[in-house]
């Protein structure tokens, strides 16, 4: 068997005229664009192909040889076809014996097949060392340079040492290679590039449901109840007034089920009295997707603020203003000055005003490059005591708004609140059973339960 004699040293032993020999088998789309950034960094390439001959597509400096022949050039051999044609790699079991094979494929549908193609490879091609890399990455991004995609190749393997091989060509091509471990994480791996958010889904789902559901009932209340008993055209306030009755409604929800969550994880834990045993799945899930949460719904806070800044621009309340104090002059007839009507609307604002802001605090601080900086507790801090910050505040404004709003007397009509008492029924909630959660009586088995203690007496037991 001929080796280049190479491939056994790390890379990093290599000198600059000995060029480590890497074989590819399929002269496809990502073949060739590996090839062309391997030969860029140094890298002696082999194609393996049906049809060994050069063409003008195949980076220049590159071999052609037949699949045999050109498995015998290298000890690492990045299998660069598509599962379905794997079944020719069995003829050359021999020729491969002790190689790394390096699995780079990806499926159409998530699971799709019983075992991963990884799997599949060393089961079908015994004697090797496979090793799953390069999936994540786009044969695109292989080419335009990797600059403005995602850099990260999620590499696993059974063998550490060919793993590690691996790993250094990865990390050679200015790429950064991820340890995920056995080959057991290939599946994974290959249903990683097929997911499309699977972490928004559920928020983007609910906040769409939300939304809507608030958008009809704003437009039954607020135009056709008008339009039918009244015959008055209020179409206009499509534009501004719902959204911007809707886009808070839903923050404050979306802010509120950030903490549900956690509220019925003490509550079950409580119950069962221990920490040990698992959490229903939609409870799992939620937890895990409360960042996601939060930040649509500082999305909606922040529509809601820009939406709010335009009022006193628009032409229904410059004319309504105009026309009240015309009215007013006709009439000689003045507004006595409330002094509890200013404090209701200056508190409401400034209680907008302060919430908004310790949400946009809460939003910075789950960005990754932030909330590396910070250690555990303090992270639990920021997110815990100020979110419920967050959530007193907004919940006070919205609360102060509508009180003031809808319940005076004359407005005091079973269906003018309801979203607002809709809105509120959550949030109010998991302020109250907070409140209840950090009582002595209730906080102190608590923490005894989330430290283990009820476990470690049971097993002393
Ligand atoms: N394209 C991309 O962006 C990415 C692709 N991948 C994976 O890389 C692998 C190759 O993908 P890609 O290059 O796009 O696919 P292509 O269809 O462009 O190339 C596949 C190559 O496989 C070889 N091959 C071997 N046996 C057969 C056969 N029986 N029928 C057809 N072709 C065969 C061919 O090379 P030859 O004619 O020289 O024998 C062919 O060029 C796939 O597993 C894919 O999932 C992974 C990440 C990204
Ligand atoms: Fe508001």
């Amino acid at each position: 068997m001929e080796n280049t004699g190479t491939d056994t040293l790390p890379l990093n032993m290599i000198s600059s005229e000995e060029q480590e020999t890497v074989c590819i088998f399929g002269t496809g789309d990502f073949g060739r664009s590996l090839a062309f950034k391997m030969l860029q960094c140094g890298y002696s390439i082999v194609f393996g192909s049906r049809n060994p001959r050069t063409s003008s597509l195949l980076p220049s400096g590159a071999e052609v040889l037949s699949y045999s022949e050109a498995a015998q050039k290298s000890d690492i051999i990045i299998i660069a076809v598509h599962r379905d044609h794997y079944d020719f790699l069995t003829a050359l079991t021999e020729v491969l014996r002790g190689k790394i094979l390096v699995d780079v494929s990806n499926n159409l549908k998530i699971n799709q097949y019983p075992e991963s193609n990884a799997e599949y490879l060393a089961q079908l091609v015994p004697g090797t060392r496979v090793v799953k890399a390069f999936n994540t990455i786009s044969a695109w991004a292989l080419q335009s340079g990797a600059l403005d995609a995602n850099r990260q190749v999620l590499v696993c393997g059974n063998d550490s040492k060919a793993k590690q091989r691996v790993m250094d060509i990865v990390r050679s091509l200015g790429l950064t290679p991820l340890d995920q471990g056995s080959l057991i994480a290939a599946s994974d791996i290959e249903n990683y590039p097929l997911q499309l958010f699977p972490m928004w889904r559920f928020p983007f789902c609910l906040s769409a449901v939300l939304c809507v559901f608030f958008f009809v009932y704003s437009v039954i209340r607020d135009i056709i109840y008008p339009y039918v008993y009244d015959k008055k055209d209020n179409t206009f306030r499509l534009a501004v007034s719902i959204p911007n009755r809707v886009f808070p409604i839903v923050a404050l929800m979306l802010l509120a089920l950030v903490y549900l969550p956690g509220i019925i994880a003490a509550i079950l834990q409580l119950y069962r009295g221990t920490k040990y045993r698992r959490f229903p799945d939609w409870l799992d899930h939620w937890m895990l997707c409360r960042k996601q949460l939060g930040l649509i719904a500082l999305g909606f806070a922040f529509l809601h603020v820009i939406y709010t800044l335009v009022i006193p621009i628009r032409y229904y309340v410059r004319w309504r203003l105009r026309n009240v104090t015309v009215t007013q002059a006709i009439a000689k007839k003045e507004n006595p000055f409330i002094t509890s009507q200013a404090w209701l609307s200056d508190s409401y604002l400034s209680l907008g005003i302060l919430g908004f802001f310790f949400f946009v605090l809460l939003g910075i601080t789950s960005l990754p490059s932030v909330s590396n900086m910070v250690n555990w507790r303090e992270f639990r801090f920021v997110q815990s005591k100020l979110g419920y910050v967050t959530l007193i505040l907004c919940t006070a404004h919205t609360l102060i708004y509508g009180g003031d709003r809808f319940l005076k007397p004359s407005n005091l009509k079973w269906y003018l609140p309801l979203a607002h008492v809709l809105a509120l029924i959550i949030p109010c909630t998991v302020l109250v059973i907070k409140f209840l959660l950090i009582l002595p009586c209730i906080d102190k088995p608590l923490t005894r339960i989330r430290q283990g203690w009820e476990r470690s007496s049971k097993l002393s037991k």
